[in-house]
């Protein structure tokens, strides 16, 4: 095998054990890098928001530092857990971790091939696709029979005894689809073959026709677990997020503007999930989830990167990634620099 035959390696930027560590209870990202530094930075901003006593503060610098402390052990303890689920965990469905053309609606599989056609572009897309908010598309996914059977093994997984990690930094439940071997037969296959040729019509400006790795999850919310989601960005170019059902009420999403304008300048569009159906937005549009009110609520999220447009800029740092060895796809960065001075991503 010639070097150039050879899979990518992916890095993860050093700024993921130091920046943009989630505070639920203040509604803020923070930065960590010693104690003394962030008493400095957020003792009198916390103190604001409603840490008053001391032992509040110390309880917010331990959450903290565990963060921390989970970052930096989440490459090889996601290497564990993978291990694990490999060795002990039984598969309710084994169909549903390789993607069959069959899990997916006509309309879906028409769009591909339009946009696949040597004479597609972005206009005649639109006219097959319906637009939720500026820049959010909603595209008709997958059956509803293939989103009952994901969901029932995915219940299947959360009720075993096999080890789960968080989703994301934000969401406390859900599963990462990596470490339960959806990567290669499922997720690889849908961006490659199904999103990618969509993405690179809507999205050029932003990395989508360059697409070369993404982090796969679902996300659970539920009375009594996570019921909502912080307004933020994404760590990636492009996102896909499919609603797979189960039942429930409210927790539609919104959509702000990008990343540089304040929500307070920014007047947001609701959308709302239909199971089956996907929404495809970029990474860096603001967005968050409202509260469910009833029910369960799983989506499947796919944040697809291209390694092109991050490794010029880190998105969660905006500095120039410094690269720290990560498992997998890590967090899409890579050595390679061939093009990268033929794109920069517009904020419209
Ligand atoms: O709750 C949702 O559907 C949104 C999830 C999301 O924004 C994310 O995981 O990045
Ligand atoms: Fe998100």
């Amino acid at each position: 095998m010639t070097e150039t035959d050879r899979e990518p390696q992916f890095y993860l930027c050093s700024c993921f054990t130091t920046d943009n560590i989630f505070l639920h209870d203040y509604k803020l990202h923070v930065r960590y890098v010693s104690g003394q530094q962030f008493r400095r930075d957020y003792q009198k901003l916390l103190l604001r928001l409603g840490c008053v006593l001391d032992q509040q503060f110390e309880d917010v610098l331990k959450k903290v530092s565990q963060e921390v402390d989970r970052r930096r052990q989440l490459a090889v303890t996601s290497a564990e857990r993978a291990a694990a689920i490999k060795r002990m965990y039984q598969p309710l469905h084994h169909h549903v971790y390789r993607l069959q053309e069959t899990y997916l609606t006509s309309e879906f599989k028409q769009l591909v091939e339009y946009c696949r056609s040597r004479n597609a572009n972005k206009e005649g897309l639109l006219l097959l696709l319906k637009v939720a908010a500026p820049r959010v598309y909603r595209l008709p996914v997958f059956e509803k029979h293939f989103c009952e059977e994901l969901v029932e093994e995915l219940e299947h997984f959360e009720q075993s005894s096999a080890p789960t990690g968080r989703p994301n930094t934000m969401n406390h439940y859900g599963i990462p689809l990596n470490e339960l071997g959806f990567d290669e037969g499922f997720v690889t296959p849908l961006r490659e073959q199904y999103l990618q040729p969509i993405t690179s019509l809507l999205y050029p400006d932003c990395g989508g026709h360059s697409l070369d790795s993404h982090k796969a999850f679902v996300v659970k919310y539920a009375l009594k677990e996570d019921l909502d989601l912080s307004y933020h960005y994404d760590n990636a170019e492009i996102t896909l997020n499919v609603s797979l059902g189960k039942e429930f009420t409210d927790g539609n999403l919104y959509f702000g503007d990008m990343r540089q304008v304040p929500i307070s300048e920014t007047e947001c569009t609701e959308v709302e999930h239909e199971v089956t159906t996907g929404l495809l937005h970029r990474g860096q549009h603001m967005h968050g989830a409202l509260p469910v009110s009833g029910g369960q609520r799983w989506n499947l999220v796919v944040w697809m990167r291209a390694s092109q447009e991050r490794n010029r800029l880190c998105p969660m740092c905006n500095r120039r990634p410094s690269l720290v060895e990560g498992e997998g796809f890590a967090d899409g960065f890579t050595k390679h620099t061939d093009g990268l001075l033929n794109t920069t991503c517009v904020l419209t």
